[in-house]
């Protein structure tokens, strides 16, 4: 960790309110002069402690939690009582409480949030109180440096689906991963939830919801809604960046192409999906010394994050290997809940796959299901995949008969189940594994600990090809930049870097990606990265020389270390 800050902060609160507010407060690490100050010298025990003993302490605490889910809920505590030793204890574990605070375990308390409810946290923007939306977003925001905001309606949390105001805790684990991972300051950022209601029936029928217990608004009264929040964000925060998290397919993509040229936004589902998938294929590809253009590759699951990916893929196709869009289109078979996207499913395609459907005449005399459909196993059969991701949140798709089919078409299937939480993956690794005899090259979007090599040698480490590993190095090197936008270069050039230090590049039987504990490293190399692609292109706000950014970059990074306070009644607060 670099060093901390050692400028004095001037604080206003004092006795209890310091004590509670998680962004001051400091337990037991106030200093003697700091006690008396700030009269905390009768309300803390004698012994000042250090951060890192506070660390270990909490560290011991929450290793007597026995499940995930209650390790989780003694997180959340710690994060609502003080922000350094939550982000001080994290980071020192990284790699073992980012599953407790992201997926998987979050997905949980996510589903329990009503029941799991202490206190709030975020911003609530709920539909029934739109009147008085701006007075309810200054309340929060009014005079704050706000670069940062994530935000949900909470339509399609994860692979869990609609979870209404439960939505919020993805919001703020996705902000407290931008924190981790790239630095940015906690009070500069914030997670609101888009309460438009649920059209999850048990939480309508659960007494203790705490969201608005109705159904979900759609339409016109929708994008008002929507655009009424994005117009405050505008308004009072025009060098901020908006990060969409799981919207609905029928709205993300379409948000994402409204409000791209108004603001700097983001979806993360679309856009850091893809990032992270390009370079988890980039890695596979220079493994099996193939080149991008020449995969064949079926998507399952055509939604949010499938069509980014898609996209993705497509893109860089024609960047990286100069092919034509038309041609690189053609590598794509995309799977939705009815079956093969093929031209004779008419309306059921949703309009932006449309440059993705595969003609009818391919299909003659393919074998269908009962209702028509053409399935997985005989696209695998068929086409010989190169690649098999999974976006679809059906767990288990990937069945043996399918994995071993792909493994007869190809020498190393490249294998991505990429729903979340761990029990949506299309694959469970340690199958597919089994399945090709170790051949397959895969990364999951959940942790799955390492494969036994069945021919012997050593375990095959699965790669975590999570979004998380992109995108707050994506977000950062936009803000940071305060680039007016986040364009599809900056993006793939985050994309590249981020390949550029997977471990299969030295060694081809290594991890595609690099581990989750050097996640932090490799944002700041992806934020450098966007950082300089945004000056080349000249939407960057800042007059930075190319050689200072990575100096910029690092030293902007807000750091978990207590700095030292001075009483100010003029002071932040
Ligand atoms: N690894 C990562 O970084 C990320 C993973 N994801 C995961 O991907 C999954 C999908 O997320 P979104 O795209 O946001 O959701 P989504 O709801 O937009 O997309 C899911 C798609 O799968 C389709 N589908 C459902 N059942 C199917 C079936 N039996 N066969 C084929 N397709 C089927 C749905 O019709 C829908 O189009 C989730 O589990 C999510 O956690 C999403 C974003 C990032
Ligand atoms: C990782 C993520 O963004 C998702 O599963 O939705
Ligand atoms: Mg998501």
């Amino acid at each position: 960790m670099s060093t901390p800050a050692t400028r004095a902060l001037r604080v206003a609160l004092r006795g209890q309110s310091i004590l509670t507010s998680p962004r001051f407060n400091k337990g037991t690490a106030f200093t003697n002069s700091e006690r008396k100050a700030f009269g905390l010298t009768g309300r803390e025990p004698w012994r000042v402690n250090t951060l890192e003993e506070q660390c270990q302490r909490a560290y011991d605490q929450l290793s007597t939690r026995d499940t995930p889910i209650r390790k989780n809920t003694f997180l959340q505590s710690l994060k609502d009582q003080n922000w350094v030793l939550y982000y001080g204890l994290i980071s020192r574990h990284l790699k073992e409480l980012i599953p407790i605070i992201y997926t998987p375990t979050q997905a949980d308390a996510i589903a329990n949030y009503s029941h799991l409810f202490r206190r709030s946290e975020g911003m609530y923007l709920t539909y029934p109180n739109a009147e008085s939306m701006e007075e309810d977003f200054l309340e929060q925001t009014r005079g704050r440096d706000i670069q940062l905001l994530v935000c949900s309606d909470a339509e399609a949390i994860l692979g869990i689906g609609d979870q209404g105001v439960g939505g919020i805790g993805i919001t703020t684990a996705k902000s407290a991963i931008y924190t981790l991972l790239a630095g940015i300051d906690p009070s500069k950022s914030i997670s609101v939830t888009l309460d438009v209601g649920t059209d999850n029936e048990e939480l309508l029928k659960d007494d203790l919801y705490v969201g608005w217990p109705k159904n979900r608004v759609r339409g016109k009264a929708y994008d008002e809604f929507i655009d009424k929040f994005v117009q405050l964000v505008r308004k009072y925060h025009p060098h901020s960046l908006l990060h969409f998290e799981d919207f609905g397919v029928s709205n993300a993509k379409r948000l994402l192409d409204v409000y791209r040229d108004q603001h700097a936004v983001f979806n993360d589902d679309i856009q850091g999906t893809g990032a992270v998938t390009l370079a988890a294929l980039a890695s596979a590809v220079g493994v099996t010394k193939s080149k991008l253009s020449d995969q064949r590759i079926v998507v399952y699951g055509a939604g949010t994050a499938g069509l980014g990916i898609t996209r993705q893929l497509r893109d860089a196709m024609v960047q990286i290997d100069g092919v034509a869009e038309s041609d690189a289109n053609k590598q794509f078979f995309l799977f939705d809940r009815y079956g093969l996207v093929k031209e004779s499913l008419g309306p059921k395609i949703r309009a932006d796959l449309r440059e993705y459907v595969r003609p009818d005449a391919e299909w003659e005399g393919a074998p269908t299901n009962d209702k028509g459909e053409v399935e997985l196993f005989d696209v695998v059969q068929r086409v010989k995949p190169t690649v098999l991701i999974g976006c679809s949140t059906r767990g288990g798709a990937f069945t043996e008969k399918v994995v071993r089919e792909m493994a007869r078409g190809t020498d190393r299937p490249i294998i991505f189940p990429l729903s979340n939480p761990s029990r949506l993956a299309e694959v469970d690794p340690k199958d597919a594994n089994i399945w090709t005899d170790g051949k397959a090259l895969m990364a999951s979007g959940s942790p799955f600990p390492p494969c036994k090599n069945p021919r012997g040698g050593k375990d095959y480490i699965v790669a975590e090809c999570n979004n998380a590993l992109i995108y707050p190095g994506l977000g950062y090197g936009a803000m940071i930049t305060q680039a007016r936008s986040l364009s599809d270069s900056m993006i793939i050039a985050g994309a590249r870097r981020l390949a550029s230090l997977s471990p299969a590049l030295a060694d081809p039987d290594s991890a595609l990606l690099p581990d989750f504990h050097d996640a932090r490293e490799v944002n700041t190399e992806v934020a450098i990265a966007v950082a300089e692609q945004a000056l080349d292109e000249g939407i960057a706000d800042v007059s930075w020389k190319k050689d200072e950014v990575r100096e910029q970059i690092v030293s902007h990074m807000w750091q978990p270390v207590y700095a030292d306070f001075e009483y100010d009644p003029n002071g932040l607060q």
